[in-house]
């Protein structure tokens, strides 16, 4: 479980993150959503113990992560895949982390297998694509077990292969219970991986949500034979209709169900009647509107 309260962080007059709370449960994937700047980053620090807040709490399994007496097993964590030194193989960064926790030089082994980096273990750090450097971050994360598992923009760099193998590998962790937070600002890719959303902006919580709340019902388009009489039949409180084309309207205020029964009722032809979702990408930009600190002229 990870769990911010209350929590700020300012950078000499800047606040970068201001008077954040959520918490990341156990058995589920948390994704961690906000645009360029939003401060996903910071915070993944300030819950790793990598940088202080200036006020509130950040706590790993009810305490902060800078008490742990074994942190690897608390939380595996990935912020930059390249901060490896680049003369290291990958076994002997792996193996480095290892000793630190007397993790046994066979848990390194599985790691890589998992990672899909057995045949390059030996390779220096060095001379891995971005990819390879991306698989190697999760494996070190990985390698202490953790019961919490936070990686900062994990599909980065991975081919499609890669982007399945981070998927597929998540969910499994959140099925054995583990709780799984990862960041992204692309909200197609969170949403195939994540049950939770938390969107940020400006360093403010904007949304703590689930993909299926998210796409909110924009109303029913409805194509018809007499467009006029079908408005006379569904018209009512809180019913608003539009006439989008010669046989369209687009409804909202009632179901695509009740619309049906009562064209039905009254013998009146419906060619087409759909539902409108707005889509994920569309909903993550109209509540991040506001929030957007680098932004192409338009
Ligand atoms: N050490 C620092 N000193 C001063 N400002 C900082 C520092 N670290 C981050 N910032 C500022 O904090 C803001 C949030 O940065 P952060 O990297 O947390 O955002 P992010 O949501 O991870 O963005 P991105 O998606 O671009 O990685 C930015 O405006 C950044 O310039």
């Amino acid at each position: 479980m990870i769990q911010i309260r209350e929590v700020t962080k300012r950078y000499g007059a800047k606040t970068v993150v201001d008077r954040l709370s959520f918490s990341a449960k156990p058995g589920q994937v948390t994704g961690f959503l906000g645009p360029n700047g939003a401060g996903k980053s910071t915070t993944m620090r300030m819950i790793i113990g990598l940088d202080a807040p200036t006020s509130g709490d950040v706590l790993i399994n009810g305490k902060p992560y800078v008490s742990s007496k074994a942190p690897l097993h608390e939380l595996g964590g990935l912020l930059d895949a390249k901060a490896v030194h680049p003369g290291r193989t990958a076994v002997s960064h792996l193996l480095a982390l290892a000793r630190t926790h007397g993790i046994p030089r066979s848990r390194v082994d599985e790691v890589l297998g998992m990672a899909g980096l057995s045949a390059v273990a030996n390779k220096r750090v060095g001379a891995f694509s971005l990819g390879m450097g991306q698989r190697l971050g999760i494996a070190a994360a990985l390698l202490g077990d953790p019961a919490v598992v936070m990686l900062d923009e994990p599909v980065n760099g991975l081919d499609p292969e890669g982007v399945l193998w981070v998927r597929n590998l998540l969910a499994g962790l959140a099925a054995e219970g583990r709780t799984v937070m990862l960041s992204s600002h692309l909200m197609s890719e969170v949403s195939l991986i994540a049950d939770h959303l938390i969107i940020i902006g400006r360093g403010k919580l904007l949304a703590d949500t689930t993909v299926a709340e998210l796409v909110t019902a924009e109303g029913v388009r409805v194509v018809t034979a007499d467009p006029d009489a079908l408005r006379t039949v569904i018209s009512g409180p809180g019913v608003t209709v539009t006439s989008t084309g010669a046989e369209e309207l687009l409804v909202s205020g009632t179901s695509a169900r009740q619309i049906g029964l009562a064209a039905a009722r009254r013998g009146i032809p419906l060619f087409e009647l759909t539902p409108q979702n707005a889509s994920l990408e569309e909903a993550f930009m109209d509540l991040t509107r506001d929030a957007v600190e680098y932004e192409a002229a338009r």
